[in-house]
């Protein structure tokens, strides 16, 4: 099974980019589990559709940074049913954002999420409910991670179980200093199934992974970014100012013209899933795109100095 950006180099790489870059938006989002796969999409949202509550919120700002808002603070922003919907909803939602340089999760009301909202989890007890429910959520968590932003985890409070596994599809990490992470699925009898182990292993490497996993422990600011988790502790602890601190902090990464920062992250996310020489024709590719574009020629023509 080729992924979807092998399967990008494999078609013809036409002059006209825009077709090649609307093939690129295709190939990406496309899913990882499909009917071969025995995974019955219809099927588990109608399920899903029965555990209403919260919402998923999306705001795309001028600036090209989103902010996504889990929105459940009655239950610690747990994903109901239909929020899982929604989160695939707003995810497509960016996949065609074309002036989008950046993102933001986080939760509503000072913490990020409590995982799968329990409720739900109890009713979908059927073996196959569970698989067809973590197919699901890895579609929608591999094409957060492919988005051709740069994404960003705002942890205030709590994000725990699947919420701690969403953390881990984004590019990067910031909590603020009271917050806290935790994989509890081992208290649960369970593992992660929205692909957080797996994103853990290659974020942290396999040790530390299963130290956290194992253990369950709880991973506090300071231990997070001890351990490479988190990017930064943010200085403000109270509800409104750490969405602006982290506004500035991807500020940072996101000066430019969107269709540059959208390179940027496509080329990373190709090292970062494919075999080298696949992903080495990807980032030429992707290079064709930009080379000779607004942007380039607009470079060439100041005659910048890097200092
Ligand atoms: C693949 C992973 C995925 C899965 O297996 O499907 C999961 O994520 S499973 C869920 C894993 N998450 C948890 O087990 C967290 C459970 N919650 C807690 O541990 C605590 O609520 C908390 C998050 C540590 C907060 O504790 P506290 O500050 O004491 O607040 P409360 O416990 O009183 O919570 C307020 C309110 O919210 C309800 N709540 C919290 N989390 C969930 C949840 N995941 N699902 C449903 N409801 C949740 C909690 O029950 C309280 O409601 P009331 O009891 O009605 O007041």
């Amino acid at each position: 099974m080729f992924s979807f950006l092998e399967m990008t180099v494999s078609l013809l790489w036409k002059p006209f980019h825009r077709i090649a870059n609307g093939r690129l938006m295709q190939q990406r989002t496309m899913s990882l589990y499909n009917q071969t796969h025995g995974f019955r999409e219809d099927e588990i949202k109608a399920k899903l559709q029965q555990f209403t509550g919260g919402s998923v919120d999306l705001s795309k700002e001028d600036d090209g940074i989103g902010i996504l808002t889990l929105n459940n603070p009655r239950f610690m922003n747990a994903f109901t049913g239909t929020m899982m919907i929604e989160l695939q909803e707003r995810v497509a939602e960016l996949e065609s954002w074309k002036n989008g340089k950046g993102l933001i999760v986080h939760g509503a009301e000072n913490t990020f999420c409590s995982g799968s909202d329990l409720n739900a989890v109890r009713t979908l007890s059927r073996p196959q409910d569970g698989v067809n429910m973590c197919m699901f959520m890895q579609n929608i968590l591999t094409r957060l991670m492919r988005l051709p932003l740069i994404t960003v985890a705002l942890i205030q409070g709590k994000a725990l179980g699947g919420g701690a596994e969403l953390t881990t599809a984004c590019d990067f990490r910031l909590m603020t200093s009271e917050s806290e992470m935790r994989f509890v699925h081992k208290h649960m009898g369970l593992v992660p199934g929205w692909g957080g182990a797996a994103r853990l292993v290659q974020i942290l490497g396999s040790s530390p992974a299963l130290r956290l996993l194992s253990g369950a422990e709880k991973v506090d600011a300071e231990r997070a970014l001890c351990l490479g988790l988190i990017e930064a502790v943010l200085p403000s602890s109270e509800e409104r100012r750490p969405l602006q601190e982290a506004r500035t902090w991807l500020n940072l990464y996101t000066k430019g013209p969107p269709e540059v920062i959208q390179s940027v992250k496509k080329v990373v996310s190709a090292g970062r899933e494919l075999q080298l020489e696949t992903a080495l024709r990807i980032e030429k590719e992707i290079f064709g795109t930009v080379w000779g574009g607004p942007a380039n020629l607009h470079a060439l023509a100041q005659r910048t100095k890097h200092k």
